[in-house]
């Protein structure tokens, strides 16, 4: 595309030396950058992009875009702001694909990931061709990107869209994180439904408020639903949870028709005479398309509220309550999401991505309710984040599981004795034979697994899918399953 037609969209820019140029494609980062990019400066958290110019020059960039005056042998595009050009011109570059395609956005705290998993093997139950944007990748048919944010910037994200489209994708199902939002990710995003799973406590370190929290949050809903068509099916839709009273707030701001779903109050979509189970949990489910009684191979009321929300979307789409049925009852578990460890021994031992208070009171509630024995935590919590929210976690650990090792998740550039400190906040004042302090995450699952005993439960927390540990800015390889799996069976052998 020609430099000239990409920033036609643009209404405030000054183009000095107005050279027009063939532009391949957009990069912000100047040391991806390839022959033939459009190079945008972006003010960071850390650096300021515009200091990267000459590097993304040598690299053979094709034209720069900028905020403030910088010297370059290449045409320079200035504007007021980088980052709210950036998503005109990367839906621009890419072709507005979230028009050609539906596209279902998912925000809340805690549920993201697992829900988005939920629809997609719905939609894809009856052949609907889905793809995926959150924490565990972008993946679409066997095509797969690795990514470092849930929801990705918004060069990233339009970039993947593209492939979704050009993979022939329906649909796409989409973690929209708080931060995404905030800082204007999503800007040009075009979304057919809108699902709000809960909103509790994380991320104070960026939102600072709960209230800035659910504002940002909020920018979803807002965002949804002006533009009303005669055409039933594409007006948009927001998906709110009843029992979580932010849904009120999301509710007055949006536009789009609402649709809820819960347990505890009235709602559209409802979880009726709850039963936990060995295998599951079963449930009347109550539509206003009919009901229907399920068994979901999955565990935990939570997951009751990430299946009704599921539940939701589908009918929007107008899938059959029996076929919904039908998808429910045989889902697969997500990735690193209350994910048994299996190595021969007589103990449960779960790997899950429980890293806020509420996630992890839910998850060890439900542990709690089919260990035959003690149910055993390790838990840390991730260096440079929100530091509020150690305390709680480790007094929620300390509180509902009989035996609780405290240790490292990723401490990122912060101490790990000084995270673990944080933590201890917490527990001041409890007996101290309910838990212990091993700073290293290995030798803290090891020793977790050396307690346990026959029907025990060990519940390894927070960080669930990843494979990586990070430690002063470096990624190590590190996989909580790896690890249980291989110091179970390394006690077995020396037995
Ligand atoms: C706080 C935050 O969100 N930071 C994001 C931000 O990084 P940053 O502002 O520090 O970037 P920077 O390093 O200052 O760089 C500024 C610019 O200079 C460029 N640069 C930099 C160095 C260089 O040599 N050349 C160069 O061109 C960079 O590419 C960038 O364009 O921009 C980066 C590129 O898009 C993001 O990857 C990064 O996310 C970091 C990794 C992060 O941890 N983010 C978390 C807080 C986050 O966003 N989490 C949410 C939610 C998760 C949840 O819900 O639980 C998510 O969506 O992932
Ligand atoms: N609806 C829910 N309510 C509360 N806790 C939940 C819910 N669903 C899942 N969880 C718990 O939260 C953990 C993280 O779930 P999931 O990955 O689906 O959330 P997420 O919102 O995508 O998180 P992230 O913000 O890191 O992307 C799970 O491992 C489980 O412990
Ligand atoms: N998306 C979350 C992931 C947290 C995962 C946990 N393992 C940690 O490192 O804190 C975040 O960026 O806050
Ligand atoms: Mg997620």
């Amino acid at each position: 595309m020609k430099l000239s037609e990409l920033v036609d969209v643009l209404h405030v820019k000054e183009w000095l030396d107005p050279t027009d140029v063939e532009i391949t494609g957009i990069e912000t980062d100047s040391r991806e950058v390839k022959p033939g990019d459009l190079f945008i400066a972006l003010r960071g958290f850390t650096v300021d992009g515009h200091e990267y110019v000459d590097k993304a020059v040598e690299k053979g960039a094709a034209a720069i875009l900028v905020e403030t005056p910088v010297q370059a042998s290449i045409p320079i595009i200035q504007v007021p702001d980088t980052r709210r050009a950036m998503a005109f011109l990367a839906n621009r570059f890419y072709q507005y694909p979230s028009q050609q395609l539906k596209l279902i956005g998912i925000t809340g705290t805690n549920g993201k990931t697992t829900t988005s998993h939920l629809i997609e093997q719905i939609l894809k139950s009856t052949g609907r061709e889905t793809g995926i944007i959150g924490t565990i990748g972008v993946k679409i048919k066997d095509k797969e990107i690795p990514v470092r944010n849930t929801t990705p910037d918004v060069v990233e994200l339009q970039k993947s869209l593209r492939l979704m489209v050009d993979e022939g994708a329906d649909y796409t199902v989409m973690e929209v994180s708080s931060h995404a939002l905030h800082m204007g990710r999503t800007r040009g995003a075009h979304y057919h439904i809108a699902v709000f799973t809960n909103l509790t406590q994380d991320h104070l370190d960026y939102h600072q408020t709960m209230e800035k929290y659910r504002e940002a949050k909020g920018l979803l809903f807002s965002q949804l639903g002006n533009q009303y068509t005669n055409k039933q099916k594409e007006n948009q839709v927001a998906v709110l949870n009843s029992d979580d009273e932010a849904s009120d707030y999301f509710a007055t701001i949006t536009a789009a028709q609402v649709i809820t779903y819960g347990i505890k109050k009235e709602a559209d979509v409802r979880a009726k005479n709850i039963e936990h189970r060995v295998d599951g949990v079963s449930f009347e489910l109550e539509t206003f398309q009919g009901n229907v009684p399920i068994s979901l191979p999955l565990f935990g009321t939570f997951n009751v509220y990430n299946s009704l929300a599921a539940v939701a979307v589908a009918l929007v789409e107008g899938i059959p309550l029996l076929q919904i049925k039908k998808s429910l009852e045989n889902l697969e578990g997500v990735d690193g999401r209350f994910e048994s460890v299996q190595a021969g021994q007589a103990y449960t031992v779960l790997v899950d991505y429980a890293h806020t208070p509420d996630s992890l009171q839910n998850v060890l509630t439900t542990a709690k309710s089919f260990a035959k024995g003690k149910v055993i935590c390790v838990v840390g919590c991730g260096g440079d984040r929100d530091r509020g929210k150690r305390p709680l976690m480790a007094g929620i650990a300390t509180a509902y599981s009989d035996f609780t090792v405290i240790t490292s998740d990723n401490p990122r550039t912060e101490d790990p004795e000084a995270i673990i400190a944080d933590m201890m906040e917490g527990v001041s004042g409890q007996e101290t034979t309910n838990y212990t302090k091993i700073v290293d995450r290995k030798s803290a699952i090891e020793h977790a697994l050396k307690q346990a005993k026959p029907g025990d439960v060990v519940l390894i927390a927070g960080k669930g899918h990843e494979t990586y540990q990070e430690i002063n800015g470096v990624r190590y390889p590190f996989d909580d399953r790896k690890i249980a799996y291989e110091a179970i069976k390394g006690e077995q052998h020396e037995a």
